[in-house]
C-alpha cells in the first residue's frame, strides 16, 4: 500500500533522497523533510488545496494570552463563579451551568465551611511593579538579531512564572513571587528552538519551555533563587499539524498545540486522539509529554505514552533526541521516547510529536451507576478491570463528591433530579439505600452502535454483582462536564477564604480501599491537630488498570484566623502523601513530580535511578540551561551544581597544564 503522509506545513520542502517512505526520514544523508512523499502526491495536492491545512492552527488563546485566560488563575476570563443575594452562581458561555443560580450548593457550602457568602470579593489587579529583570545583554542583542518575537514586559514575564498549584496562585494574588521570568520567547518551529536553545547554551541563559501552564507539581515555577537570566519559551505559536498519514493512522503536530485545538482540527477529518486530561482545554501536547499526562478516556485510546509513537526533543548538547523508526515498536532500549517523557522540561524542548489517531466514533453514550456504598464501587470497578471490559471511562466519586455534585444542579430540591429517576425505575433496590454513603460512578461508553450496547450490558450485569444500578445518562454526562466547571471553584472558593486542591496516586488494586480510607483518616486528624473544623476530603477512582487504580483526593479547609494557610495546607498535604506511601500508593499516577514532590522522589526511583536520571541530564545539558529545579529537591540540585562546577574547574586545569606541557615540548 502507498504510504499516504500529507504535509500541512507551508514550509519549502528539501527534496527526499529517495530511498524512504515519506514521513520517516530523518538520517543524516537525506535531507528529507517529514511527508516528502513522491507517492502520495495526488492525495497531498488534494488536501493542500484546502487552504484550512496549510496553516497554523487558529488556536484557543492569542500570543497575548491574557486577552482570553485569567492572569490570576484558572481558566476563561468570562467564566467564574460568583455571589449574588447570598445564592452562588456561574457565569461564562463556555459551559452548560451559564447563567445558572445555585442555591443547593451554596446551601451546601454553608453546612461544609459554615460559611454564607453575602458578596463578590473583588479579584487582584495586575501589579504596576514586577521583580527586576536580570538581563544577559549580549544573549539578548543576539536574540534580537535573530527576529525570533520576544516580550520583555512585566505582565507577560509575570504569567508565565507559574502553574496552578494553590501555593502559585496565593503567591500570585499576594505579589510575592521574587523571581519571575526575565524574557518571553515565541519561537515558530523546531528550528527556531535549535537557534533558541543553542544561544541560550552559549550565554548560560536558563530556558523554561511552558506550554499551557496548567502545571499542578510547581513545574514550571521559576526557582526562586536562580541568579542566570530566565527565559520562558512559550511554546504556543508552534501548533501547526505537519503531516497525517492515513495509511498508518499516524499524524505529527507541533508541541504547542493545545488538547481542545489539536482535537477539534482533527475531528473535522473524521479522526481523533482520544487523549482528554481534565485540562484539555488549555494543556498541550509537550505538555502532556513532559509530565507523562493520563487522559479520561485512557481505556480505548491509552495514556500519553501509549499514543506517542515519535517525540522530537531539542537538547542543549546540540543533539536532537528522537527515535529514528516510526514502527509500532522496537526491540532495542532504553526507549528513548521514555527518557523524555516525565522529563518536565529539564532535558530539553519537546517540538514535534507524531500520535497515533482513530476513527471518531459513531456512537458516544452516557451512564451512571449507584452504589449504597464506596466499598461495593471499589468492587464494581475492580471486577470491570479484571475482566478487562472499561468502558471509555469509568470514575466512582465517594459519597461526599456525590452529594457535592449534585447539589450542583441549578432545579429543583436536593438530590431531586437523581432520586426522582431512581425512585421511578428501582423502587425496591432504592429502599436499601442510606443517603450518607451511597456513591456513584460515571460512565462514557464510545465505539460503534452494537459495540456500545453489548457492552452497556456487561457493566450493567456486573453493577448488579455489586448491588449497583443505573441511574442514567443525564446523570453521567453531568459528571463529565462538572469536571471541567469545577476547576473554577478554587478561585471562587480562594477569595472566601477557602483553599483547597486536588491530589492524586495509583495504587494496587489490593490496597485501593484501605488507602483512601487511611488518607482520610489522616487528613481528618491532620484538621483536628490544628483546630481546623471546617474541612472538606473526598476522593474519586478515576482510572483503572490491570494490576490497581488510579484514586483522586480533593481537600479544602476554611482557613479563617490561621496566619499562613498554604504552609497549613502544604503540612497536611505532606502527611496524607506520606500516608499514601506508607499505604502502598505511588508518588503520582499523572501530575508529575515538580517541585513539590520532589522529596520523594530519590526515595521513589532509588538512588542508582535519581543517578541515571542526572547522568542523562549531564550529558543532554551540561551547562544545567534547563535548569526549572524539577524531580530532584533543591539542594540536590545545588550539590549538583556545585559538583559541575568543581568538574568544569578541574577539567580547565588538565587542559590547561596539557597544553602548558604542549607548550614546552
Ligand atoms: C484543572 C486541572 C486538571 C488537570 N487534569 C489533568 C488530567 O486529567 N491528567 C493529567 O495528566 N494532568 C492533569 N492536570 C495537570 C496538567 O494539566 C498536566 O500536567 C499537563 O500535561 C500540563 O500541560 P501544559 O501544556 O499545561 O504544561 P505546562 O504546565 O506548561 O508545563 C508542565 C511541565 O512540562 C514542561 N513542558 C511544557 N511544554 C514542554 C515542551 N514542549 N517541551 C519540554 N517540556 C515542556 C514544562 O517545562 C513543565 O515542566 C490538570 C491540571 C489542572 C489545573
Amino acid at each position: 500500500m502507498a504510504t499516504a503522509n500529507i504535509r500541512f506545513n507551508a514550509l519549502p520542502q528539501a527534496p527526499s533522497c529517495g530511498s524512504h517512505s515519506a514521513g520517516e526520514c530523518r538520517s543524516n544523508n537525506c535531507s528529507a523533510k517529514l511527508g516528502d512523499a513522491k507517492e502520495p502526491v495526488a492525495a497531498a495536492a488534494t488536501v493542500l488545496l484546502d487552504k484550512r491545512f496549510s496553516r497554523q492552527v487558529q488556536g484557543v488563546y492569542p500570543l497575548r494570552r491574557q486577552d482570553v485566560l485569567k492572569w490570576y488563575g484558572w481558566g476563561y476570563k468570562d467564566s467564574q463563579f460568583y455571589v449574588d443575594n447570598g445564592i452562588i452562581g456561574f457565569k461564562g458561555d463556555k459551559y452548560p451551568l451559564e447563567g445558572c443560580m445555585l442555591p443547593y450548593f451554596t446551601e451546601w457550602v454553608y453546612s461544609k465551611f459554615n460559611l454564607r457568602i453575602e458578596k463578590n470579593l473583588p479579584s487582584p489587579k495586575m501589579p504596576t511593579e514586577f521583580p527586576a529583570p536580570t538581563v544577559n545583554a549580549p544573549f539578548v542583542r543576539e536574540l534580537e538579531a535573530t527576529k525570533l518575537t520576544s516580550s520583555q514586559s512585566g505582565e507577560d514575564r509575570l504569567i508565565r512564572c507559574h502553574g496552578q498549584t494553590l501555593h502559585d496562585i496565593y503567591y500570585l494574588w499576594r505579589n510575592e513571587f521574587k523571581r519571575i521570568p526575565d524574557i518571553v520567547v515565541w519561537p515558530h518551529s523546531h528550528e527556531d528552538v535549535v537557534r533558541l536553545v543553542a544561544l541560550a547554551n552559549r550565554h548560560n541563559v536558563v530556558v523554561i519551555p511552558y506550554g499551557g501552564g496548567t502545571s499542578v507539581s510547581g513545574s514550571i515555577t521559576c526557582p526562586q533563587a536562580e541568579q542566570r537570566m530566565i527565559c520562558v519559551l512559550d511554546t504556543s505559536q508552534m501548533n501547526r499539524m505537519l503531516w497525517l498519514n492515513k495509511a498508518n493512522l499516524t499524524v505529527c503536530f507541533e508541541a504547542g498545540i493545545v488538547g481542545q485545538d489539536l482535537e477539534r482540527e482533527l475531528q473535522k477529518l473524521g479522526l481523533t486522539v482520544g487523549h482528554e486530561p481534565d485540562s484539555y482545554e488549555f494543556s498541550t501536547l509537550g505538555g502532556w509529554v513532559a509530565t507523562r499526562a493520563s487522559g479520561m478516556k485512557k481505556n480505548v485510546y491509552g495514556n500519553i505514552e501509549d499514543l506517542v509513537v515519535r517525540v522530537r526533543m531539542v537538547t542543549a548538547s546540540g543533539a536532537v533526541l528522537e527515535r529514528e523508526c516510526m514502527a509500532p515498536r522496537v526491540s532495542c532500549g532504553p526507549d528513548f521516547n521514555h527518557v523524555i517523557m516525565g522529563s518536565e522540561g529539564t532535558l530539553g524542548v519537546v517540538t514535534e510529536v507524531v500520535l497515533k489517531v482513530r476513527p471518531l466514533p459513531a456512537v458516544k453514550r452516557y451512564g451512571s451507576l449507584v452504589f449504597p456504598d464506596f466499598e461495593s464501587g471499589v468492587q464494581f470497578m475492580r471486577e470491570v478491570a479484571r475482566r478487562r471490559c472499561q468502558p471509555a471511562s469509568v470514575r466512582l466519586v465517594d459519597n461526599e463528591q456525590f452529594v457535592m455534585g449534585q447539589t450542583l444542579k441549578p432545579v429543583r430540591g436536593w438530590l431531586a433530579g437523581l432520586l426522582d429517576s431512581l425512585k421511578k425505575t428501582y423502587i425496591t433496590a432504592w429502599k436499601g439505600l442510606d443517603l450518607t454513603k451511597m456513591c456513584a460512578a460515571t460512565l462514557l461508553f464510545e465505539g460503534n452502535e452494537e459495540d456500545v450496547r453489548r457492552e452497556e450490558a456487561l457493566i450493567y450485569q456486573i453493577a448488579k454483582q455489586f448491588k449497583g444500578f443505573p441511574a442514567g445518562g443525564d446523570n453521567g454526562e453531568r459528571g463529565y462536564i462538572l469536571t471541567f466547571v469545577i476547576a473554577y471553584i478554587r478561585d471562587f472558593a480562594l477569595n472566601q477564604e477557602i483553599v483547597a486542591e486536588s491530589f492524586e496516586t495509583s495504587v494496587p488494586w489490593d490496597r485501593c480501599s484501605t488507602l483512601c480510607r487511611n488518607v482520610k483518616r489522616r487528613v481528618e486528624a491532620e484538621c483536628q491537630k490544628r483546630s481546623i473544623k471546617n474541612f472538606i476530603i473526598s476522593c474519586r477512582v478515576t482510572q483503572t488498570y490491570d494490576a490497581g487504580a488510579c484514586v483522586y483526593f480533593y481537600f479544602g479547609f476554611r482557613h479563617t484566623g490561621i496566619a499562613d494557610p498554604v504552609a497549613t495546607f502544604e503540612q497536611i498535604e505532606t502527611g496524607a502523601r506520606d500516608e499514601i506511601l506508607a499505604s502502598g500508593g505511588s508518588l503520582s499516577h499523572h501530575h508529575g513530580v515538580g517541585k513539590i514532590r520532589s522529596q520523594w522522589y530519590e526515595n521513589t526511583v532509588s538512588k542508582s535511578g535519581s543517578a541515571l536520571y542526572l547522568a542523562a541530564k549531564r550529558q543532554l545539558d551540561p551547562n544545567n540551561i534547563f535548569a526549572a529545579g524539577n524531580l530532584l529537591t533543591e539542594e540536590q540540585w545545588l550539590a549538583e551544581s556545585k559538583k559541575s562546577s568543581a568538574e568544569a574547574s578541574s577539567h580547565q586545569t588538565t587542559v590547561e597544564s596539557s597544553s602548558l606541557v604542549k607548550a614546552k615540548l
